[in-house]
């Protein structure tokens, strides 16, 4: 093998089709969006159907000896498999192909780690690899991937080289210490904004479907948005008007994704939480993904898993000016939209509050004339449909929702 420091990491990926296996070339797809991001360059996929997982080198030895030629003649650096590995076959695969070998999970959890801006969010990525290498300690498997850098040897901690148990577990007792603190203080935050009693809504969704290309339509500010995948890991909250009056906050967060690392799932359901509180969910789909009813599918698994089926849901079908005139929307009720138009915000804004309306139950009150000025504050929990005068006093009919109905009689009293 000829040793060239080459600039960009060439990538071989390969993937074994069993025949329970859901989604394949979506999976495919996806695991060679995952190796870009993380900068690699792919330069082929090798895939093989099979009825089980070798034990020991994953895929058939005569399989092997094809991509062992493979990896020769394109000069590649890193094989990545589209599955989890055990330990013993990512140790097998190296000595045998003579190049680094990481999995769909390692591939993940280093874009995790490029991603992870806040102090929780590395502290929850570098317990993810901690424990993800822990059983990994044996033979040369582990070092040969660290030492030859690149993608897969990626840490929010300077410390990952130091590779021995002991120093390996008192690294996971003391972040799990740390994110316990980290934890409260989130907690105390999240408490707060639901007593503040505002109408929070949360953006969800299978990555690079155009969450944050929504908040930032929404906010008229500028979050981070790309075509990559985890192009968003922390969760952001920002205030939206979404009339004069009506104010809710709207939560961007994380980016679902089928086969997440199980070490990640704490992660991510951490980051999510700040979603799991919410009134309404924004299910963000990209309809111009040919693979998008599987997407919507893994998205409504998770939820499930998560126990938010039961939140109100509205579907936004985004990049509809890429999708073509096949595209058919299979979630009742919905949006369509293109969130990258200028129409976009109030689009959104005008759905979003007609189902808001759904959710809210109708009201009148009556307010003394000398009381009206009181009617801003109301205006911020309800919604306003119609507001006419009758000698002296005020008449309002709106839609409010079910835990603040018991403020109206303030309202009309004059106590608010
Ligand atoms: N053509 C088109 N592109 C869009 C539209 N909305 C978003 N995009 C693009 O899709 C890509 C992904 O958008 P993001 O907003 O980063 O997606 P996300 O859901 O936040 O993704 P993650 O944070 O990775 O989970 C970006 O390149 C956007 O510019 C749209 O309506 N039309
Ligand atoms: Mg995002």
């Amino acid at each position: 093998m000829i040793e060239t420091r080459k600039e960009e990491e060439r990538a071989l990926l390969i993937g074994v089709e069993l025949q329970q296996t859901e989604n394949f070339v979506m999976s495919m797809e996806e695991l060679a969006s995952l190796a870009k991001t993380a900068g690699a360059v792919v330069k082929g996929s090798y895939t093989q159907k099979r009825e089980k997982y070798d034990s020991k080198t994953f895929i058939g030895s005569g399989k092997l000896e094809e991509i062992k030629l493979m990896v020769e003649a394109d000069g590649i650096d890193t094989v990545i498999v589209n599955n989890r590995l055990t330990p013993r076959q990512n140790v097998n695969l190296e000595e045998i192909l003579g190049v680094k070998v990481i999995d769909r999970m390692q591939l993940i959890l280093d874009i995790f780690a490029m991603r992870a801006r806040s102090h929780e969010g590395k502290l929850q990525v570098h317990l993810a690899q901690l424990k993800y290498m822990l059983p990994r300690l044996i033979g040369q498997g582990i070092m040969l991937s660290r030492q030859a850098g690149g993608i897969g040897s990626r840490g929010p901690g300077e410390s990952q080289l130091e590779l021995n148990r002991r120093s390996i577990r008192n690294q996971i007792a003391d972040i799990e210490r740390q994110l316990k603190i980290v934890e409260k203080n989130r907690a105390t935050i999240r408490e707060r904004r639901i007593q503040s009693g505002v109408f929070k809504i949360g953006l969800i969704g299978y990555t690079n479907a155009g969450k944050s290309t929504i908040m930032n339509a929404l906010t008229d500010k500028r979050q981070y948005e790309a075509d990559e995948l985890f192009a968003t890991l922390d969760a952001t909250t920002k205030q939206v008007q979404l009339s004069d009056t009506f104010q809710v906050t709207v939560t961007d967060t994380v980016g679902f994704i089928q086969d997440l690392p199980t070490e990640l799932i704490s992660a991510f359901k951490s980051t999510l939480e700040e979603s799991m509180t919410v009134d309404l969910l924004l299910h963000v789909i990209d309809a111009s993904d040919p693979n998008h009813t599987e997407q919507e599918e893994v998205v409504l698994t998770i939820l499930q898993e998560l126990e938010m089926l039961d939140i109100p849901r509205l579907a936004l079908y985004n990049k509809l000016d890429k999708t073509d005139d096949h595209f058919t929307p299979s979630q009742f009720p919905h949006v369509m939209l293109s969130a990258k138009d200028e129409n976009a915000k109030s689009h959104i804004q005008m759905m979003v509050l007609a189902k808001i309306k759904t959710m809210f139950e109708p009201f009148e009150i009556r307010v003394p004339l000398k009381d009206s000025y009181t009617l801003h504050d109301l205006g911020r929990i309800a919604l306003i449909d119609m507001r006419f005068y009758e000698d002296d006093v005020e008449i309002i009919k709106g839609y409010i929702s079910k835990k603040d109905k018991w403020k109206l009689e303030e309202f009309e009293n004059g106590l608010y």
